[in-house]
């Protein structure tokens, strides 16, 4: 047993619970000097727990924090209580330079000398699995295209930039032809297959990062041109029609006659065509619908 002194903490009795703690967890004086580190935080950061003795464990932490743990410091203005907080998001540094998210706590422990506990939760996992299930939903399950959702957001946001900066915005719809019958005649594997095809086509158009190829639904799909004036465009929707050209049917398996074709409608905004950008998209439609009716394969730009 450790002797207890009134309501007094003693150093030796808290090392031992932290020690015992799963919890990557150090045990600080009041200037943050570090007296003590558990084994699941010695493993956090990166080396034996013996390394980080007499460190200062706010140097662990990015600078951020750094500054946020000095303003607490001069707030509390040695009232110990103070300077305690709940869980906060804050990436530390490892020994190896690698940064990892944590979730850090601070609390105070009233010692014959003043103690700190230090809390670490490791976020990096958690952080990882949020980053995947991001990328899952803006991503086309088949194709692997922006999804219709960021395609929508994406054009919201470069619409109104291009608008803002007086920059021309252009985008291309551009839709199977026949494709219904492709999937009677094929199969809707090969379908499918084809449709990755020419998703592949469209992404290698794309002439800068900030163009966006997505699948909009079913055989359709949107290039999104900020930027773009018309003329810029349509010489993009011609380089689609060439890329779909020269998909490798018989790599799919496909009898040589089989064709594969896109129509396309582009609308471009330059100077208060469209007043939104769905209006933008609607003006795109009707040019492919227009490119549909005079016999598919073709690029036609909205009026
Ligand atoms: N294999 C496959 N087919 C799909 C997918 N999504 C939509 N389709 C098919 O795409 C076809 C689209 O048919 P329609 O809208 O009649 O258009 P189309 O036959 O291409 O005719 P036009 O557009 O007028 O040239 C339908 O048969 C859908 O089943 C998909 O993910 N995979």
């Amino acid at each position: 047993m450790y002797p207890v002194h009134e309501n007094y903490c003693e150093f030796a009795a808290v090392a031992e619970v932290v020690q015992c703690l799963q919890q990557p967890m150090a045990l600080a004086d009041a200037s943050g000097k570090v007296l003590c580190v558990n084994q699941a935080a010695a493993a956090l950061l990166g080396d034996e727990a013996e390394t980080f003795i007499g460190e200062l464990w706010p140097s662990w932490l990015e600078s951020g924090y750094q500054g946020l743990y000095r303003e607490l410091q001069s707030a509390a203005d040695g009232q110990y209580h103070a300077l305690q907080h709940g869980a906060r998001e804050v990436q530390l540094r490892r020994v190896d330079g690698a940064l990892l998210w944590v979730k850090l706590s601070l609390s105070f422990v009233q010692g014959l000398l003043p103690l700190f506990l230090v809390g670490f939760e490791d976020l990096s996992s958690q952080k990882a699995e949020v980053q995947r299930l991001t990328a899952l939903a803006a991503t086309d399950y088949l194709t692997g295209l922006a999804n219709r959702r960021t395609l929508m957001e994406v054009l919201e946001k470069q619409w109104r930039q291009c608008l803002a900066r007086r920059h021309p915005i252009s985008v291309v719809i551009v839709d199977v032809d026949f494709f219904k019958q492709f999937n009677d005649l094929y199969g809707h594997l090969k379908g499918d297959e084809c449709l990755r095809q020419i998703a592949a086509a469209l992404a290698s158009t794309l002439p800068s990062p900030q163009c966006l190829a997505a699948r909009f639904g079913g055989e359709e799909f949107v290039l999104l041109l900020p930027g773009f004036n018309a003329a810029m465009a349509e010489l993009i929707a011609r380089q689609v029609s060439e890329a779909v050209a020269a998909i490798d049917i018989a790599a799919m398996g496909l009898p040589q006659g089989a064709l594969l074709t896109v129509s396309q409608g582009i609308a471009c905004e330059i100077s208060g065509q469209f007043r939104t950008a769905d209006a933008m998209l609607l003006g795109a439609d009707t040019a492919l619908y227009r490119a549909k009716r005079e016999g598919r394969n073709k690029i036609i730009l909205s009026d």
